[in-house]
């Protein structure tokens, strides 16, 4: 009772109070969530923005100010106020393991600034990119081969029993996983081998227990995603005495301690295989490399300086491999489903993609593809940043002010939590001509796109690190797989699968029928 009163004592005594659905004790507005929305939080966020406007409040376990308009980001993106703060302190952290460790969630400024620069300048290096394109190329092939001993190679049978349809969207997921895992750790994971098993009939020829290893470590992260958020957006109590919160975050921290377990005997084999190897010899150029030799006489940049140029823990580095593997995995599958959707609803679009991919591979439907392909290949990165801009995978990211600030027209005290609704801003049409259209087109105007209106990789310090990664993988994807397949949707009429939970959207499953192009 206390609580409830309390609770509603500080709603009704707010700084600058704002419009918004009504929020309960304990559960915020989670209800007007689950009951109106099935759970879904892009379908809250655009309810909200048609209600209430540019700007609303909105409650997790704590008030939070969305925003809706690119001239109200100034004040977070720009390098005078450096807002760096994603989430306020919580609790869950602790509970978690991860309380000022890794970056994603790091609210401990020095720390956080370590880890990100070690983490970029692993995966900005061109030594990095060059290995993005080679797995790119290695992975690809290997997903072929399983489409071709599924779909392709058996076609009477496979016709008779409807087999050449594929749930592209969930081959994506295997493959970004193997990807991220391999680019990351340096080791090779097997989840595409292990997706193909599930089929029946020829195995892949990997072995078993490698395979049955890959299936755990993703059910691992497939969990740990679930129920990341449990740990930050709902109030300890129902984490820890709601049997049904409580299962989740129990199955959280398993998945945690398992994931932690595994990354940690791959550490310390790279640092015995580091010290094994003669220093004529060159090391791999995967980001677990690259941050155990940072800051070592093994570094090619070393130079003692101290404290600030000391090398990196274990525990370090499992926290910062494990943002990666799990930011690197569903995003960019999801918004490759979303890609070949919207593809397939836009004949024009096709064409001309079909077009420049022609132009750069010549006929050629066997030769890797390269680095200058990449950078040639503007007409199909235009279409993933359309699509991102029309279909955005993070339908909100959040900052938490570490000042006193004005913003969007009032005066916020510090610790004020905001977020920013990345549809409306995509949307936004002082920003954004025929916001509505779908129009790749727009993105070969160059300088046409006005300061924080394109936010799919966030902005300011936290920008995403993985953005030219996830970029590699996704217009070089576009280009090898458009080289060689015609891909058609099952269902043409259906909206896309998708859901969304408190942050991310993602495609649950895309049915095509794939087959050689002409
Ligand atoms: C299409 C794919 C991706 C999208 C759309 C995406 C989007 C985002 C967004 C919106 C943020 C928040 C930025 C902000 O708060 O300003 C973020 C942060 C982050 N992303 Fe990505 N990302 C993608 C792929 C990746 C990949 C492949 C990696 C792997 C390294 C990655 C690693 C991270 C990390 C570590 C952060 C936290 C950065 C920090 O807090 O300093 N992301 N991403």
């Amino acid at each position: 009772m206390i609580y409830v009163m309390n609770f509603y004592y500080k709603y009704f005594t707010r700084v600058n109070p704002l419009p918004g659905p009504f929020p309960f004790p304990l559960v915020g507005n989670f209800p007007q969530i689950y009951w109106w929305f099935n759970g879904d939080g892009q379908m809250f966020h655009n309810y909200c923005y048609e209600k209430y406007g540019d700007i609303y409040e909105i409650y997790d376990h704590s008030r939070s100010i969305v925003l809706c308009r690119v001239d109200y980001l100034e004040n977070f993106f720009s390098n005078k106020n450096m807002h760096w703060m994603r989430f306020p302190n919580c609790k869950g952290l602790k509970e978690l393991g991860i309380e000022g460790k890794g970056i994603v969630v790091n609210n401990n400024y020095k720390s956080w600034v370590f880890n990100r620069h070690f983490i970029s300048q692993a995966i900005l290096s061109p030594k990095f990119t060059d290995e993005a394109i080679d797995q790119t190329n290695k992975l690809f092939n290997e997903l072929e081969s399983y489409w071709n001993k599924l779909v392709l190679f058996h076609k009477e049978e496979i016709i008779k029993e409807n087999k050449n349809i594929i749930d592209f969207a969930e081959w994506l997921k295997h493959y970004t996983n193997d990807m991220i895992i391999k680019l990351l750790t340096g080791e090779r994971s097997y989840s595409m081998a292990a997706y193909f098993n599930t089929f029946g009939g020829e195995k892949s020829d990997y072995p078993s227990v490698e395979i049955e290893d890959s299936v755990k470590l993703f059910q691992a992260l497939h969990k740990l995603i679930i129920g990341y958020s449990i740990f930050f957006f709902i109030t300890p109590f129902l984490r820890n005495c709601i049997p049904f919160f409580k299962n989740i975050a129990d199955d959280t921290l398993k998945s945690m301690r398992f994931f932690n377990q595994k990354l940690e005997v791959i550490i310390k084999k790279r640092r015995k295989e580091i010290k094994d190897t003669s220093l004529d010899e060159s090391l791999p150029h995967d980001m677990l490399t690259s941050m155990i030799i940072k800051n070592t006489f093994r570094d090619v940049n070393y130079i003692e300086v101290g404290e600030a140029a000391r090398s990196m823990t274990n525990s370090e580095i499992r926290a910062n491999l494990l943002d990666g593997i799990i930011n690197g995995t569903y995003k960019t599958a999801s918004i490759l489903s979303f890609v070949i959707y919207y593809i397939a609803h836009n004949p024009d679009v096709k064409k001309k993609m079909l077009e420049e991919v022609d132009y750069i591979f010549q006929g050629d439907k066997m030769r890797p593809i390269t680095k200058d392909d990449f950078y040639n290949l503007s007409y199909c990165e235009a279409i993933v940043k359309e699509v991102a801009r029309v279909c955005p995978i993070t339908h909100s990211f959040a900052r938490c002010i570490d000042k006193s600030e004005e913003i969007a027209g009032y005066q916020w005290p510090v610790g004020t939590s905001f977020r920013f609704n990345v549809r409306a801003i995509h949307h936004d049409d002082d920003y954004w001509e025929e916001p509505n259209k779908f129009n790749p087109d727009r993105w070969l105007v160059e300088n046409f796109e006005t300061k924080n209106s394109f936010i799919m990789f966030g902005g300011g310090l936290r920008m995403c690190p993985g953005r030219k990664l996830a970029m590699i993988e996704l217009v070089c994807l576009i280009a090898l797989l458009f080289r060689t397949y015609e891909i058609n949707l099952i269902d043409t009429n259906s909206p896309i699968k998708a859901t969304s939970d408190i942050i991310i959207i993602s495609c649950d499953e895309l049915l095509v029928e794939i087959k050689p192009r002409n």
